[in-house]
């Protein structure tokens, strides 16, 4: 794990880089959704690369190396911003904006997906259903206090999910030491697509902290 570390911002800090980052990944996902479904060809396209890569070179003047990880504020706050499925700096996320419910029972999000995610013609692709399954699990075992990372994941597609508006929820089923057994499902407007179950374990290096060679710097 390459990056999972403390990064010292104020709310206020982390509001101004999420105001500036936000819309501009949104454009990203807009160009992307844009350059699927363009009709134009020819030299509008050969234009529109020249600009997209003159972007693309402007961005990488100053760059990170690697990925972006996930940083933690003073108040334990994560910021998955790179996250394939709920990452505010990633284009490739829908994405997916999870609630939760109070008490940690279940988590949820309501989101849309467009055709960057097509599998069958208008259907969303079963590896993306799973990518969307396996995360909202995840959380549902982190928001009933038992983070751990998946070890298993079985899918169940019930029937295709055709693209557009969709929902997903996950809950625990059951416990046991650091292992922890979560459901979900994927619903579209015609009802229940997929179905998910999937065990998740707390890795050792969180289980045994003290353990100062494999932990990452989140639990110094
Ligand atoms: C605050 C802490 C944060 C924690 C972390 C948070 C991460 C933030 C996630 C956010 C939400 C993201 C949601 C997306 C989730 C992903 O996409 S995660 C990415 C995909 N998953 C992976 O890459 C996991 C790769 N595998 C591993 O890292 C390790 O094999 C595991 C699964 C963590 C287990 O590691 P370990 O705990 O060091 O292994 P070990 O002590 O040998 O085994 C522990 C127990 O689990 C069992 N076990 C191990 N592997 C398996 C398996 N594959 N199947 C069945 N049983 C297994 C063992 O038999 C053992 O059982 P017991 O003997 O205790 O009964």
């Amino acid at each position: 794990m390459s990056r999972f570390a403390p990064e010292h911002l104020t709310p206020e800090q982390i509001e101004e880089q999420s105001a500036v980052y936000g819309p501009f990944t949104q454009a990203v996902r807009d160009l992307v959704d844009a350059a699927i479904r363009t009709e134009l060809g020819g030299d509008d396209i050969r234009a529109a690369q020249a600009a997209v890569e003159a972007v693309t070179a402007r961005l990488r003047e100053r760059e990170i190396e690697g990925a972006l990880g996930v940083t933690f504020s003073e108040d334990g706050v994560g910021r998955p911003w790179g996250n394939a499925v709920i990452g505010l700096r990633n284009a490739v996320a829908p994405p997916l904006v999870v609630e939760k419910a109070e008490d940690g029972s279940r988590v949820w999000s309501q989101f849309h997906l467009g055709a960057a995610y097509e599998g069958p013609p208008g259907c969303v692709h079963g590896g993306v259903a799973s990518l969307v399954l396996d995360q909202m699990l995840g959380q549902a075992a982190g928001a009933g206090g038992r983070p751990g990372m998946t070890a298993t994941l079985q899918v169940h597609y019930r029937k295709p999910t055709p693209l557009g508006p969709l929902r997903a929820e996950a809950w625990i089923e059951r416990t046991e030491g650091h292992k922890t057994w979560a459901r979900g499902e994927l619903t579209g407007p015609e009802g229940l697509c997929v179905e998910a179950e999937g065990l998740f374990i707390l890795p050792r290096w969180a289980r045994e902290p003290a353990d100062a060679e494999t932990r990452p710097g989140f639990f110094e």
